[in-house]
């Protein structure tokens, strides 16, 4: 049987006073309208529900009653409020306590995105709007028409997206977009706190050389490998770790000062060196190293982080010049 209800459940429900809407109405014209609404309410794919003055639920359709994850006979006269999260709560209590007070005032607030609690421990985030009901169907007391529209989806592909704008696809690390915005964060935070904030520009040397012997699926692979080796060596998950472009990287450290960067790329030239590619079918003789040039802003030395990041690049032209494999500060 259908949970939906139909014309001859909606009167039980009304005699049973659960559903209050005034249509107890003489009127058949009027009773007409009121069972119209329903239908159309039931028929609706968005979530809609009536609520009184005290937020319990006096009519729930289908899709509501599914994004609350109970039945809908079941919701009648449970309140809508003990299945906001507690960040929600406090608002919509006020608003309801306010509206209260307002007499023959038509109210509107939202639409508003809330988080759900549903009756089976899921949550869903939701827009939720409420409208007070039109007089002539809530005339003994004053109800309110919700409408909860389902946001899951189209927050599970934004995060997708969110997540994917900030990666860089090959290597997984984050890309020049989320460096640059990250860097451009920690600058202001070391500003405010004068904590240091150290760049370590990392290159391969004579990458060309792989792609040109294994070719540029193999050189793809090598760079892989590298990018996982690098957020390893990341002291700690504050810090980040990104593809500059190419065959560079930078890593990010924030609150680390030049001698904290030098141990982190110390180690780095450590691992490069001890790194075999026999995994992703390169010979066993092939060894890769890298240049890395630091820079660290400690006492006001720049003037914006894209200062900071060119002195690190100044810094790894001199490692790159001094002939590879090397370490360049400038201090
Ligand atoms: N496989 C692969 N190669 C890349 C990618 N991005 C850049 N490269 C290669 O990286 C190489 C960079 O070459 P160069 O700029 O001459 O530098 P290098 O050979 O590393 O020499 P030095 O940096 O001077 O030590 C080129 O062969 C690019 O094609 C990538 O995403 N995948």
């Amino acid at each position: 049987m259908s949970k939906q209800i139909n014309n001859k459940e909606t009167a039980a429900i009304k005699n049973d006073k659960a559903l209050s809407f005034d249509c107890a109405s003489s009127s058949p014209f009027l009773n007409a309208q009121f069972s119209a609404l329903i239908e159309l309410f039931n028929g609706t794919a968005e979530g809609i529900f009536v609520i009184n003055e005290q937020g319990d639920f006096e009519f729930v359709n289908p899709k509501a009653a599914q994004l609350f994850g109970h039945s809908q006979q079941s919701l009648i006269g449970d309140n809508l409020l003990t299945f906001l999260n507690d960040a929600d709560l406090e608002k919509y209590k006020q608003t309801l306590s306010n509206w209260i007070s307002i007499k023959d005032t038509a109210l509107s607030y939202g639409p508003n995105e809330v988080t759900i609690n549903k009756a089976n421990g899921d949550v869903i985030e939701a827009d939720l709007s409420i409208s007070s009901m039109p007089k002539s169907l809530a005339s003994a007391q004053k109800l309110y028409v919700c409408i909860l529209h389902d946001l899951s989806t189209h927050k599970a592909m934004y995060n997708r997206l969110k997540v994917q704008a900030s990666t860089d696809h090959l290597t997984g690390l984050a890309n020049r977009l989320a460096l640059d915005e990250s860097l451009k964060k920690y600058w202001q935070e070391s500003i405010q706190s004068q904590q240091p904030l150290t760049s370590i520009l990392i290159d391969v040397d004579h990458f060309k050389k792989i792609n040109d012997t294994y070719g540029h699926i193999k050189g793809d692979k090598c760079l892989q490998k590298i990018a996982k080796m690098l957020l390893q060596c990341i002291p700690s998950r504050e810090c980040l770790a990104a593809r500059y472009g190419g065959e560079e990287f930078a890593i990010i450290l924030p609150r680390c000062d030049i001698k904290t960067a030098t141990v982190v790329a110390n180690h780095i030239q450590q691992q490069i060196a001890q790194m075999s590619f026999t995994d992703i079918g390169l010979p066993p003789e092939v060894k890769i190293t890298v240049s890395q040039g630091i820079a660290s802003e400690n006492n006001n030395q720049y003037r914006n982080y894209e200062a900071l990041l060119y002195a690190a690049d100044t810094a790894l032209y001199r490692a790159k010049t001094e002939g590879r494999n090397k370490i360049s500060t400038i201090i």
